[in-house]
């Protein structure tokens, strides 16, 4: 059985197509029938399934889907139309500081986060040493995360998100504003759950690094399924693609 499958998945947004300034003018055009929306389809028809232990990118130009796409994985968004399903515990990382209460400390935000990811206090004490080890933030444990830099913050959600074992690591682009030295600490601990056994899931613009982490790759293009297969092959693609100016 895999352990994602996505099938003829669909996901529209409604865009207000016209800018109302309160929440009141809003409520009256609504009564009104006065106010039009766009609809717009972030993803369309797209089916997929990935299976244990897999090491799978997506691609694509900026807006394409594959954030979406990777919510809708996490659970965090449902689609329109499709279905997803996901077999195995999955630990998401997905955009910035998503997961933080910026007006606490990186030790409270970690019990917060454990808590969320489903794990007690007792379970996060034993882990926090680890976790502050891997992030290198000991100097700055007990400062709210509202002061700390975009790479901090990125080290302590991955330094959370792959401490405490889950089956899928899904992984938006929060590494990218993670230094050189760190973003190599992140490759050999991904490597090290792939080789555990644990399925990757990561949206990356950086072709290369996708290379090297991921053996498959899924393009999505303005919503639809552009290409699956052998990263080399999908890469190239798409990259000669852009080349070309599409
Ligand atoms: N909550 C939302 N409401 C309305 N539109 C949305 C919402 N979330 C995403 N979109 C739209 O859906 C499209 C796909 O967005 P998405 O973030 O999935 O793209 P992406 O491929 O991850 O882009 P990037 O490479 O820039 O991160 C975009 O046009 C975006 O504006």
């Amino acid at each position: 059985m895999p352990i994602i499958q996505v099938q003829d998945v669909s996901m529209r947004f409604n865009l207000a197509q016209e800018k109302t300034e309160t929440l009141k003018e809003y409520a009256v055009k609504l009564l009104k029938h006065q106010l039009f929306f766009n609809e717009f389809y972030a993803l369309q028809n797209v089916s997929f399934s990935i299976e244990q232990g897999e090491s799978v990118a997506l691609i694509g130009r900026n807006g394409s889907g594959k954030s979406t796409m990777l919510k809708l994985i996490a659970g965090v968004m449902y689609p329109t139309r499709g279905t997803v399903r996901v077999n195995g515990e999955i630990a998401p990382l997905i955009e910035l500081g998503a997961g933080f209460d910026l007006e606490l400390t990186a030790r409270e935000n970690v019990f917060l986060n454990g808590a969320v990811l489903g794990h007690d206090r007792d379970y996060m004490e034993e882990h926090f040493k680890n976790i502050i080890d891997f992030a290198e933030l000991w100097d700055f444990v007990d400062v709210p995360v509202k002061n700390y830099s975009s790479g901090m913050i990125a080290r302590l959600g991955f330094s959370i998100a792959t401490e405490v074992e889950a089956e899928i690591l899904a992984c938006d682009e929060i590494l990218s504003v993670g230094d050189f030295m760190f973003q190599q600490k992140c490759h050999q601990r991904m490597e090290k759950m792939l080789s555990g056994g644990t399925t990757l899931l990561f949206v990356s613009h950086d072709i290369n690094q996708v290379k090297q982490l991921c053996k498959r790759a899924i393009w999505i293009d303005h919503g639809h399924l552009r290409g699956d297969g052998p990263a080399e092959e999908v890469c190239d693609a798409y990259v000669a693609a852009m080349q070309r100016g599409e």
